[in-house]
């Protein structure tokens, strides 16, 4: 038994908390060689001690995304203090391809409508967005494979079941990706407060992708280039921007609003 940081005592386990959660090298690598889904492991970077880079190797050689973290983050996002440099991420689902999201769009019979997440961090506005695309009748998600929160137990939650509905992409670099959905006919809107074009000014009604910017930089420069349009909520107040999860929805129900 370990205290935890609130001081109450708790039983190690080898098995996900409710959180996605699975720490320490012998849970991650029985959580490896089980066949448990897994989003993402973060090692704590300058530690090169063999087990982690056996754990590093066979993550990788399972398709895994490996990050290099520093101590400090494994540390906050630990619940027992000994992660021993390693922690997982369980995945709560199968990531789709970008076949499957267009697939959707034409057995619906509809004009796709995709939001493309640049590199949101926080996992509360990543199930915000996913939640309000379900809403909204967005037929999928995009999000680069690094840099990203992923399709873990609290982007679930906050999604409210959504990610169950909606299917979730993951690309390994997205201005290609963005370039493909311009070969397939898809205009691509990104989204930034010095947007050129006003929202009201956007046409929505045809295929269209959102791309929506991380939470401290924006969109990165080579996706905002290879954007058709880069729009613009009207900001009215004193701030700067808006939430990106907020910024999606606005754009989502202007795009439900037009094709009504
Ligand atoms: C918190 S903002 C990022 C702010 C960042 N400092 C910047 O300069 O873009 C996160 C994302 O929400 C969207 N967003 C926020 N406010 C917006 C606005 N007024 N118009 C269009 N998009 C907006 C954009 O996609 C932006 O990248």
């Amino acid at each position: 038994m370990k205290e935890n940081k609130t001081g109450k005592r708790r039983e190690d386990t080898l098995e996900a908390g409710a959180d996605g959660i699975i720490e320490g090298r012998n849970a991650v690598i029985e959580a490896l060689r089980s066949g448990t889904a897994i989003d993402k492991i973060y090692i704590a970077r300058g530690e090169t001690d063999a087990a982690l880079g056996h754990i590093a190797s066979t993550a990788r050689g399972k398709g895994v995304v490996v990050v290099e973290a520093d101590r400090r983050k494994l540390d906050n996002m630990s619940r027992t203090h000994s992660h021993q440099g390693v922690i997982a991420l369980a995945a709560v689902r199968e990531y789709a391809s970008v076949e499957d999201i267009l697939n959707a769009a034409r057995e619906k019979g509809e004009p796709p409508l995709i939001v493309v997440c640049d590199e949101l961090s926080d996992p509360h506005n990543l199930g915000a967005v996913i939640r309000t695309a379900e809403c909204a009748g967005a037929h999928g998600v995009i999000i680069p494979k690094r840099r990203s929160a992923g399709l873990t137990a609290i982007v679930a939650k906050t999604s409210a079941g959504a990610v169950s509905h909606v299917p979730v992409a993951r690309v390994p670099n997205l201005p290609a990706l963005l370039k493909e959905l311009k070969d397939e006919g898809i205009w691509v809107f990104g989204t930034a407060a010095d947007g050129d074009r006003l929202l009201y000014e956007a046409d929505l009604k045809g295929p269209a992708a959102i791309v929506i910017g991380s939470e401290g930089d924006g969109m990165g420069r080579l996706v905002a280039e290879t954007c058709d349009f880069k729009v613009r909520i009207p900001m009215k107040g004193k701030l700067n921007s808006l939430n990106a999860s907020a910024a999606a929805a606005i754009l989502l129900y202007e795009a439900v609003r037009q094709r009504m």
